[in-house]
């Protein structure tokens, strides 16, 4: 699992660890690593056409650096100074070995030419030293760089992107790969920087036993394969799980059939669906193996989904308040959380592993905050609403992030625009149920679930666009692929 730091910690690990070294001795391993990358990235470094973007602090430095080193590699390296000032070290380091160096202010539309004849653009504008949106001329060669068709590689983190919140305010780079030193920032797995850092490539500089917990851990496939329950030999249908699905409604039984289907093939033990009689039918004609009754809080289960389509009329309020009376693991999505935002029915004093699944707009209605905020400040809210209702805070989106208080925020790294489809929510909810009900705390079965859910969006019919239902099939196929890399995922 990779571990992400704030711009204040990694502050702190880094002078403790300058103090036991030599002068210079961090940037280099930085540069050195960065210049692998780089190298990895052309099809030939002789005679490759490299831009370095260059800011004016050590995040210009180490591509400065870097770029030294590809120019003694017969690379022809062009470093465009944007910044009030450059590192002297390393600009001298890649004159000496044969490279360029000029200011893009005074000839824009020169600068935009060779960043679009580059087989290779290095982001070196700003990393953790940013603040606010990009300035001229760092705002330009942003856009130049995202139109150019070359591979964009950034320093540290993309320019533009916050590295503490992934906020993004106007133009910022977006790289195919970014390099980070030491450890992860949060920006990198948090939308919408996350969306801007391509492929995260961790170099180790020796941070390490200087750092404290992280704030984040992102989780990859196969971080969550080791976490999944399989079905163990002595298991039967009630030790594997019973889940009690309260979804769905007359006016949305597309709900109940949803979330049912994603429970049921996560391989829950049995779903015992609890609702209205044409709707429970409705269920039993696509899921003949679902148990269903009259919705009845006091069911036997193992765990509760409740809310996606139910409604929020009397009935469904004081429903609500009976599950999480119970004293069994409580799934609440959609309507449920309307429930919760309007104060019917509080969350917050349950024992039991409690799990609420929002998207933007319910964890602003959740928390009374302006949407805008929330998705501008992913990270923070999703902590907040956590702290607020004392339990696991799911926030949906295309890099779904986990909180529950007192651990590092949790990002599933397998977010895809595909899910942005009609009940892939509902879909989430049965696949989280079903892991709760198998006895996973609700921190890990919800970051499971979302990368489970990510995957399985990808999977049902091989990256083409989907409908919610085909995320069924794409389901097991996904659980069974967690634990391959990706290199046998390409192959396949
Ligand atoms: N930590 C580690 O362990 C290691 C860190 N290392 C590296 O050091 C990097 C941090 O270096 P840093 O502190 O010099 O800051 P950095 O981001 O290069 O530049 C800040 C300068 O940019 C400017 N500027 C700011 N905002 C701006 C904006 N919106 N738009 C335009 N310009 C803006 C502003 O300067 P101004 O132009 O205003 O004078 C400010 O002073 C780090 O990311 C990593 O790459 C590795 O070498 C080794 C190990
Ligand atoms: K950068």
């Amino acid at each position: 699992m990779r571990r992400a730091h704030t711009v204040e910690t990694v502050r702190a690990a880094e002078g403790a660890l300058m103090a036991r070294l030599p002068d210079g001795a961090l940037m280099a391993r930085a540069a050195a690593t960065l210049a692998v990358v780089c190298a990895r990235t052309l099809p030939r470094v002789y005679g490759a056409r490299v831009v370095l973007l260059v800011g004016s602090g050590d995040n210009g430095g180490d591509a400065l650096y870097a770029g030294a080193d590809l120019a003694r590699r017969g690379a022809r390296v062009s470093a465009l100074l944007a910044g009030s000032k450059t590192h002297e070290g390393g600009l001298a380091a890649l004159r000496a070995a044969g490279g360029r160096a000029w200011r893009p202010d005074e000839e824009p539309e020169r600068a935009d030419r060779e960043i679009g004849a580059a087989d290779l653009v290095v982001d070196g504008l700003v990393g953790i030293g940013g603040r606010g949106g990009l300035r001229p001329p760092h705002a330009r060669l942003a856009v130049s760089a995202r139109e150019a068709g070359a591979p964009v590689v950034a320093v540290d983190l993309p320019s533009g992107v916050d590295a503490d919140t992934g906020r993004v305010e106007g133009e910022a780079v977006r790289a195919d790969t970014t390099v980070c030193f030491g450890t992860g920032k949060p920006g990198l797995f948090v939308d919408p920087g996350a969306g801007h850092a391509g492929r995260v490539v961790l170099a180790d500089i020796g941070l390490g036993p200087d750092l404290p917990e992280p704030v984040l851990e992102a989780f990859d496939d196969g971080d969550v394969a080791s976490l999944l329950p399989g079905p163990g030999r002595d298991d039967d249908k009630y030790r594997r799980g019973v889940l009690g699905v309260a979804a769905g409604s007359e006016a949305y039984p597309g709900a109940a059939v949803l979330c049912t289907g994603g429970a049921l093939r996560t391989g829950t033990g049995m779903v015992r669906y609890l609702g209205a009689e044409p709707v429970a039918s409705r269920v039993l004609d696509r899921w003949p193996e679902a148990v269903v009754g009259r919705a009845d809080p006091g069911a036997r289960v193992a765990a509760w989904v409740i809310g996606p389509g139910r409604g929020t009329d009397g009935p469904a309020a004081e429903e609500l308040r009976g599950v999480f009376a119970s004293g069994v693991p409580v799934l609440a999505d959609a309507d449920a959380l309307t429930l919760v935002a309007r104060e019917e029915a509080d969350p917050s004093g349950r024992e039991a592993p409690t799990l609420l699944t929002p998207h933007a707009g319910e964890l602003a209605r959740l928390l009374g905050a302006d949407r805008a905020d929330v998705e501008a400040r992913r990270l923070e809210h999703v902590g907040r609403a956590a702290e607020r209702f004392g339990c696991t805070v799911l926030l949906k989106g295309s890099t779904t992030l986990v909180a529950t208080p007192g651990r590092p925020v949790a990002a599933a790294t397998a977010g895809t625009p595909l899910l942005a489809t009609a009940g892939s929510g509902d879909v989430l909810a049965g696949i989280a149920g079903s892991l709760l009900a198998a006895g996973l705390p609700a921190h890990e079965a919800a970051v499971c679930a979302a990368q489970v859910h990510g995957r399985a969006a990808v999977e049902a019919r091989q990256g083409a666009a989907i409908s919610a239902t085909d995320l069924w099939d794409g389901i097991p196929r996904a659980v069974a692929g967690l634990g391959e890399d990706n290199d046998q995922r390409r192959r396949r």
